[in-house]
């Protein structure tokens, strides 16, 4: 499913129109429909409905649905218009007048009885403001959203997005209506996808109404879903054997920080790779084979990696078919150097993580690397204060672009852009905000590129299947309890979800 741009949205709906001809009206109609099916599931006849309704297209969608519900049948819907209805748009008068057509006559003000009419809503309809905010909400419909979200009895179902948050980034304009559900159209919006967008717009319902499949083209940007994990995933024919899954070279750890290292070979391990080797600065056996044995592990009996290392696993080097540098590795120059040189000397493909971060400014990066910062080492490494940088993917976007990388931006909503296309995870809860996800999810990656995937396939499929057993696992054991470990060890729970869709 494409994430739309407000003004993609809007290009969208003109083509569909001008190109198509199919009219605005049309489209309303169908956004009334989706809206009144959603009502329909959750109240009957007799449940007093609220609708809170803009002078825009959005107030628009609403009226229709509170017409169509009227002829339904319902008894005790209300509406409530705010703003001026002489200077609202051609489709909210046309369905404001549709609507008293309809003889339907019960309109209340705003006022300070506004509160009366609320508390013995059982459902608040808002369609006050969809795509079409313009910077923060004025004071008026400040003062509306204020006392709707202190309505406890019902539900708040949103129209498009919750009114105050911005489509395009999913901040708080202001202030928001804390929805209980939304019903967006078409396509998700990136309001939608970013916090606290996300969890204003509650439980999101995307209703297609009619527009042309082909339109959505226009935007280079995908949320990650279970189907597309799906036709990712490696195939693992019966006629095949270990050489031919592959090699993940694991180049990570050290004396002040061995258990990374531990994290993302399981992680290769467990997503199928044909062989995984940790190659190491301190000796760890027994950690290694009382959690997986099968990892072919190697200490070099130090501290940490240094230049002269090396000449050491060049010859390991020219046997991966993936390597993973940086989990755990300490910062010292002498590391950073032996990153330079393995990321260098190597053409593979390589997943670069935590402190190997640290030495991106002086590596020359292609396309078949991949860097997995979060959000501190993703600060550094574009060199940025900016605190919106979390919502701000064209940063993202552009800076891959930039360095001719591909980046996976880890967070609660996880970025993943090779500058051209970008994908959005959303997988994932609290259990994941715990040292050594990061390491887990890294070596997760290298065992789906070990298995023929590149780098970008592999970061959707390993960013989705992390977070979904978190999620599940979490139903069980809570967020509170699951670790890194738990997540290894359970993947398979997300793996076979995924293979049954
Ligand atoms: N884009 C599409 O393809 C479709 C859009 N539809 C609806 O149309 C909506 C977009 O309609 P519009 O473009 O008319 O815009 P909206 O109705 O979303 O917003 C414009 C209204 O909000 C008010 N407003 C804007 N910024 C404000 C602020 N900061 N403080 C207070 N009031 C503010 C304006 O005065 C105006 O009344 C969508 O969200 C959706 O609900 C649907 O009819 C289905 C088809
Ligand atoms: N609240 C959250 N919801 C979903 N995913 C999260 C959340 N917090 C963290 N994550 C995920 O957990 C992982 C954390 O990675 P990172 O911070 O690098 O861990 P570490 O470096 O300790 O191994 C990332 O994949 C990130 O997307
Ligand atoms: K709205």
């Amino acid at each position: 499913m494409h994430v739309l741009t407000s003004t993609e949205m809007k290009e969208i709906d003109k083509k569909t129109s001008t190109d198509f001809g199919i009219t605005e009206e049309v489209l309303m109609e169908q956004a009334a429909m989706a809206i009144v099916g959603e009502i329909q599931k959750d109240f009957n006849k007799n449940s007093h409905l609220l609708f809170m309704v803009g002078t825009g297209n959005n107030g628009g969608d609403a009226l229709a649905a509170a017409r169509i519900l009227h002829n339904e049948g319902y008894e005790n819907i209300e509406v409530c218009i705010i703003g001026d209805e002489n200077k609202g748009s051609r489709l909210f008068k046309k369905q404001l007048n549709t609507l008293k057509q309809f003889g339907f006559l019960d309109f209340f003000e705003f006022n300070v009885d506004f509160k009366n009419h609320v508390s013995t809503a059982d459902c608040i309809i808002d369609g006050l403001i969809g795509i079409g905010l313009n910077g923060n909400t004025n004071d008026l419909i400040k003062g509306v959203i204020d006392i709707i979200n202190t309505f406890k009895r019902g539900k708040v179902l949103s129209v498009d997005i919750p009114s105050g948050i911005n489509a395009n980034t999913g901040e708080i304009m202001g202030n928001a209506i804390l929805a209980d559900k939304t019903i967006t159209f078409g396509s998700v919006k990136l309001g939608h996808i970013f916090f606290p967008g996300r969890e204003y717009s509650g439980t999101i319902k995307v209703a297609p109404l009619s527009f042309p499949k082909s339109l959505f083209n226009i935007s280079h940007r995908e949320l990650v879903t279970p189907e597309m994990v799906k036709k990712l995933l490696p195939k693992r024919p019966k006629f095949s054997q270990k050489y031919d899954y592959g090699n993940v070279l694991i180049l990570a750890g050290s004396s002040e920080f061995p258990g990374a290292s531990i994290l993302s070979a399981i992680g290769a391990q467990k997503v199928g790779a044909g062989l995984v080797k940790l190659i190491t600065p301190t000796p760890l056996s027994s950690y290694v084979l009382n959690h997986e044995p099968g990892i072919i592990y190697k200490s070099l009996m130090k501290d940490k990696f240094s230049l002269k290392d090396f000449d050491l696993i060049s010859k390991e080097l020219k046997k991966a078919s993936v390597i993973v540098i940086g989990p755990g590795l300490g910062r010292s120059d002498e590391t950073m150097q032996f990153v330079r040189n393995v990321v260098e000397y190597s053409r593979v493909p390589i997943v670069v993580d935590a402190d190997a971060l640290y030495a991106v400014d002086s590596l020359s990066l292609r396309k078949n690397i991949v860097l997995t910062p979060h959000v501190g080492e993703m600060k550094r490494i574009v060199r940025t204060d900016e605190i919106n940088i979390r919502q701000n993917y064209e940063y993202t976007e552009k800076f891959a672009k930039h360095k001719r990388a591909t980046i996976v931006f880890k967070d609660a909503t996880t970025i993943i852009t090779n500058g051209e296309r970008t994908y959005f995870n959303i997988t994932g809860n609290t259990a994941l905000a715990k040292g050594g996800s990061g390491d887990l999810l890294t070596g997760i990656i290298a065992g789906l590129v070990s298995q023929g995937l590149d780098v970008m396939e592999a970061s959707i499929v390993a960013s989705y299947l992390s977070g979904r057993t978190a999620e599940i696992i979490s139903d069980e054991i809570t967020e509170y309890y699951a670790t890194p470990l738990d997540i290894a060890k359970n993947l398979y729970k997300a793996i076979s979800e995924v293979l049954n869709v």
